[in-house]
């Protein structure tokens, strides 16, 4: 008998500045190629059956969107982003009425890995608390001096890794403790931070360093080198 996957549902947060880019538009807006780097990020995550939409969380002043093929694409749905970033995927993930699942992925993060997704996804079937895609830490980390740059002592890098996304996690169980955090006042800067105040221990799932998210000036080029070496059926 086939096994009937749950519906995975993408929540795609749009809506910052990308003030450390230094850009003459929102970084999501920036071209790679012959698409935008939220295009590409949306392309990563649509290419797999069992995402079944979209919903980006867009600035209320977004003025480049709806020049994008995206804005009349029929797996697409469009939300009003937030204040911070947790503000804008729980505006997505109220749009996502009752899919199994929800898989959030920055825009920033052009260069996913269909392989890498496949074994993110590969959760649904093997955890009820779901995971994240992330990266073994690989330099020596230090932590600076409270205001100083200066070394205060160097971080134990075993078992330290560096989240990425897409994060997945059942979608009324991200929406409850997402809810509860942001409620509490609690500062949340991924999807799993929100669970793991609630109590929980996500998965973490080895994922590629190449999965970056653009960030500063110097990541653009580097995101382009990491595009091109995408085969054709991934590059869509
Ligand atoms: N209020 C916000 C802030 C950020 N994001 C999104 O969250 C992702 C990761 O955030 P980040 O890299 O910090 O993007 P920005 O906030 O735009 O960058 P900066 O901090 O440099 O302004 C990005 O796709 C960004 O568009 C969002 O949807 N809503
Ligand atoms: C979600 C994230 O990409 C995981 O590393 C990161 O927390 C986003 O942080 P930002 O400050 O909003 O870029």
């Amino acid at each position: 008998m086939a096994v009937s996957f749950p519906d995975v549902i993408a929540v795609v947060p749009a809506a910052g500045i990308g003030s450390r880019m230094q850009a003459e538009c929102p970084k999501q807006y920036l071209r790679i190629g012959n698409k935008t780097i939220l295009e590409h990020a949306v392309d990563r995550v649509l290419q797999h059956p069992r995402v079944s939409k979209a919903i980006i969380a867009i600035s209320p002043a977004d003025q480049w969107f709806k020049h994008l093929p995206l804005a009349s694409h029929p797996q697409i749905e469009v939300v009003c982003g937030g204040d911070q970033r947790a503000d804008s995927v729980l505006a997505g993930l109220n749009a996502a009425g009752n899919a199994g699942w929800a898989l959030v992925h920055d825009a920033a993060r052009p260069c996913l890995h269909a392989d890498d997704l496949n074994r993110l996804l590969a959760l649904t079937q093997t955890s009820k608390v779901g995971g994240i895609l992330a990266a073994p830490v690989r330099d020596t980390m230090k932590r600076a001096e409270p205001g100083m740059q200066v070394i205060a002592h160097t971080v134990e890098r075993q078992a330290l890794w560096h989240a990425l996304t897409p994060q997945l996690f059942p979608l009324e169980l991200l929406r409850n403790s997402l809810q509860r955090a942001l409620r509490e006042g609690v500062a949340i800067t991924d999807e799993a931070s929100a669970l793991e105040y609630c109590g929980y221990h996500p998965e973490l799932v080895d994922g590629r360093a190449d999965n970056i998210k653009v960030t500063r000036p110097e990541d653009l080029s580097l995101a382009a080198f990491y595009l091109s070496r995408l085969t054709p059926e991934e590059n869509t």
